[in-house]
């Protein structure tokens, strides 16, 4: 089973990016885009990007500073600026996902959309705040040149060839970017091949002399780097490639290595290859008249065709008191099939997703909940239990009150923010303040750097104090992603880190101005 220990924001969100974000969808089909593909230039901008590597030192890599480098004459291309706004648009960056790790997906996204190989991703670059060494590769540079920046980049000269006809099956070269390489003003664009596709086309058109690749047989001789470095080791390399098999395993080998490049001391997660067996969503609370209500929803990858399977959500009490020992229990409201996406289809795997909404006695409250899944087939039911550790709610004290915080929209404009309405069980002398992290920036050009702000919040004059209850408000962005709680009740801290606004079921209200 591919699982992790609950919560692990991080796990649970590269799991979602890679399998429920849209990203994937732009390159399906490996659809064209300024006169290449877009996911040519998602190749192009994740080798760029990780081309700031340095083993000597262990500094660069895939660390997003391409951001800061767009105008030096090596990153030219809309590509770069095209890729960005869609990695920005169509990935929600998050503390622990920012623009590195959807460069990454992105590269992921290109091959399969293009019908290469599947790499697995890994979460956790770091983005850079600067640009990164001058070090991208140059057509007019020497093999001398090329084969010590691949080394410096962490790769041998045979894997040099490998990673540049892996790159150069995607794309080609733009006469607008490359006057001196593509000298022909009618040609907008001379492909490295002539498929679209991920394949070893730009391998067996080069030894069969049949190739068009500008970098091997373009007008200028100093261009020809391409040429260059294919013939480096007198085609041995070039020749094994003429094996799709062995071209898709080198390059899938290779490119997950480039995206995988990172500065010393940035650590990776696991690889994730599938995606992970059940994935638990934010617990939602609300409360009301003495009852509070926590909403969730469980993702189940693969399961079989039945209509009569019933997925049940059961929890414990803070005391032990009001619930039997095998727990107080909550039917699934639904279900709704998910589309893992891109790779999912590719992997022919599907998925379903199980609401919940359990009403719990705010006195006694919940300390922990898991699941059952039953197929009510004569088979011993599933119990979806962590590892045997439950869900567990670290502290019921201070909670986004997701009944009565609201997404606020102005009818006029395109405006809107979120009321984050927090029930504190405690009075108003309680304090508790907000640390919010939006990944957009008020520009429309690149770099595109998070927004990180703490707010205190003030009491709530529109939910008066009911219960145990007291209410804290305070206006929030609408494209915040997460964000880390900090209450204090009388004297008393509590905390909740990363919480997870992108599945808060917020009521809208509409206003008019
Ligand atoms: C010596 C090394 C390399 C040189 C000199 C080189 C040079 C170039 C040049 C001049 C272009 C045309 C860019 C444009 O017109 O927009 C290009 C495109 C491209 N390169 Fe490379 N490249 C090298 C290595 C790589 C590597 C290692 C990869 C990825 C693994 C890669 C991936 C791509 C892709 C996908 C494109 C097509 C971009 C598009 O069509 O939008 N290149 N390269």
């Amino acid at each position: 089973l591919s699982t992790f220990q609950w919560p692990n924001p991080q796990l649970a969100y590269a799991d979602k990016m890679l399998y429920e974000s849209t990203l994937g969808l732009l390159a399906q089909g490996c659809p064209p885009r300024d006169n290449s593909t877009v996911p040519a230039q998602w190749l192009r901008i994740a080798y760029h990007d990780m081309s700031t590597h340095d083993v000597d030192d262990g500094t660069g890599g895939l660390d997003a500073s391409i951001q800061f480098e767009l105008d030096r004459p090596q990153n030219i291309g809309q590509g770069m600026v095209d890729s960005l706004d869609d990695f920005r648009n169509f990935v929600a960056g998050a503390p622990f996902l920012g623009t590195a790790d959807t460069i990454a997906l992105g590269a992921i996204f290109a091959l399969a959309g293009c019908g290469g190989p599947v790499i697995p991703f890994s979460a956790g670059r770091v983005d850079a705040t600067e640009a990164g060494p001058e070090t991208v590769p140059e057509p007019q540079q020497d093999l001398a040149s090329h084969t010590e920046a691949f080394r410096r980049q962490g790769f041998t000269p045979t894997e040099m060839i490998g990673l540049v006809a892996c790159g150069h099956t995607l794309g080609g070269v733009r006469q607008v970017d490359f006057p001196l390489v593509v000298t022909d003003t009618e040609d907008f664009l001379q492909t490295f091949d002539t498929t679209t596709n991920f394949d070893n086309a730009v391998v067996s058109e080069y030894l069969q002399n049949t190739t068009q690749n500008i970098l091997v047989v373009g007008p200028n001789v100093t261009t020809r780097s391409d040429f260059r470095i294919f013939s480096s080791d007198g085609n041995v390399t070039m020749q094994s490639f003429l094996s799709s098999d062995t071209f898709n395993e080198t390059c899938g080998n290779l490119i997950e290595r480039m995206i995988n490049t990172v500065p010393n001391g940035v650590t990776l997660t696991q690889p994730i290859s599938e995606p992970f067996d059940y994935v638990v969503s934010e617990p939602l609370f609300s409360y009301r008249n003495g009852t509070m209500s926590m909403a969730t929803t469980l993702r189940i990858v693969n399961p079989s065709d039945n209509p009569s399977r019933t997925v049940t959500m059961l929890w414990a009490d803070r005391q032990g008191s009001s619930c039997s020992s095998t727990g107080c229990t909550s039917p699934s409201t639904g279900f709704v099939q998910v589309f893992l996406g891109l790779i999912g289809d590719i992997q022919g795997l599907t998925a379903d997703r199980y609401a919940f909404n359990a009403t719990i006695n705010a006195t006694t409250s919940i300390s922990k909940f898991w699941f059952e899944i039953n197929e009510n087939d004569g088979s011993d039911p599933v119990i979806v239990d962590n590892g045997g550790s439950s869900f567990a709610i670290g502290q019921d004290s201070v909670f986004i009150d997701n009944s009565r915080s609201e997404f606020v929209i102005f009818s006029s404009s395109l405006i809107n923010y979120q009321k984050v309405v927090m029930a504190v069980r405690g009075d108003a002398s309680s304090s508790v303040s907000i640390t919010t992290f939006d990944p957009h920036t008020n520009t429309s050009t690149p770099p595109y750097l998070p927004t990180i702000i703490t707010t205190n919040l003030q009491v709530d004059n529109s939910n008066p104090a009911e219960g145990e209850f007291t209410f804290f408000t305070a206006n929030v962005s609408s494209t915040v992603t997460f964000l880390n709680i900090s209450g204090n009740i009388g004297g008393v801290s509590y905390t909740q880190e990363n919480f997870d606004m992108t599945v808060v079921d917020f009521p809208f209200v509409s206003i008019s101005q």
